[in-house]
């Protein structure tokens, strides 16, 4: 069991890596989409205390599908925190793509493209305000491919990638999250009533608890629930690498 003091160790240098970031980029703030979800809240926190709510906003960005409750969520923790905040309704933009020849709607093919069009709206913000966008991604979902590829997995920076989603909501008590946003149902919201975790098929417990075994035991499952675990882990690695090409790694570097 982590002590106090090694905890707030750990949350230190997140905010130090996200000062780091901020000052090493040369951008003018930072901007993150907020769901009125845990992990948001919890990165935006991080930001907030690493170089000053004045220098974050949040976007708010809701759908026909998006629950009033979550917005009302998101709107709270700006006020708590002192974030300033837009809420940009992204329905015109999804109305758009609706006018697209073969537009086909299903609730599969309508979430990935919420995810991404949401992602286009904050890197619209970072571009015009010279901002860059935080991510909320956390280890759980990075290592399951539980993202849009190119969509809420899209930032500059990913200050909870190294967080199991277990580890968020310790860290979410610690940063006094709203007590509404670290009860709620961990969902991606992109259709009414998702939760990741009958999506998935696994609570974040069993998810997280095959993730730590089988990072311990060299990617070799012991029983159903990492054999499922290692399944996703496999079938995403697309999602974790470079796009296939004949660049070699160092060609990537300078
Ligand atoms: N082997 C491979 N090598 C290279 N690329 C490959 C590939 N297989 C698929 N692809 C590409 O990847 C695409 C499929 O990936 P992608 O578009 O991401 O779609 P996909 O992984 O099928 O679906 C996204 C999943 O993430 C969940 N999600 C999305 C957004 C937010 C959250 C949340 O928790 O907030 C969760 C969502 O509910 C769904 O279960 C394919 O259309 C293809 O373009
Ligand atoms: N309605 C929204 N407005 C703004 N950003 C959103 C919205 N929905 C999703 N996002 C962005 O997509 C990210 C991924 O969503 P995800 O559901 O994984 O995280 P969360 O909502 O913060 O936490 P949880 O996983 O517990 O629901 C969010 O953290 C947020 O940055
Ligand atoms: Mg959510």
């Amino acid at each position: 069991m982590e002590t106090e003091d090694g905890l707030w160790c750990r949350l230190g240098r997140i905010e130090q890596m996200v000062r780091h970031a901020y000052w090493q980029t040369g951008c003018k703030g930072i901007v993150i989409g907020l769901s009125g979800g845990i992990d948001s809240a919890v990165a935006a926190v991080f930001c907030c205390r690493a170089v000053g709510p004045e220098n974050v906003l949040g976007l708010l960005m809701p759908s026909s599908v998006s629950s009033p409750d979550d917005l009302r969520d998101a709107e709270d923790l700006c006020s708590r925190f002192k974030i300033p905040y837009e809420v940009i309704s992204i329905d015109p933009m999804l109305e758009g793509f609706r006018t697209m020849p073969g537009f086909t709607e299903t609730p599969y093919l309508l979430g990935n493209l919420m995810a991404r069009i949401r992602m286009i709206t904050l890197y619209y913000y970072a571009n015009r305000d010279h901002r860059i966008v935080c991510g909320t991604s956390n280890r759980s979902e990075y290592m399951l491919g539980y993202s849009t590829k190119y969509g809420d997995s899209a930032a500059d920076i990913q200050p909870l990638l190294h967080f199991y989603k277990t580890d968020i909501f310790v860290a979410a008590r610690e940063l006094n999250i709203p007590e509404p946003i670290i009860r709620k149902v961990p969902s991606a919201g992109l259709w009414a009533g998702q939760s990741d975790e009958k999506e998935i098929g696994l609570s974040y417990t069993e998810i997280d608890a095959a993730l730590r075994a089988l990072e311990e035991n060299s990617w070799k499952a012991q029983n159903p629930s990492e054999e499922k675990v290692l399944a996703l882990v496999k079938k995403s690695g697309h999602k974790r690498m470079p796009a296939p090409s004949l660049l070699t790694g160092s060609q990537r570097e300078c």
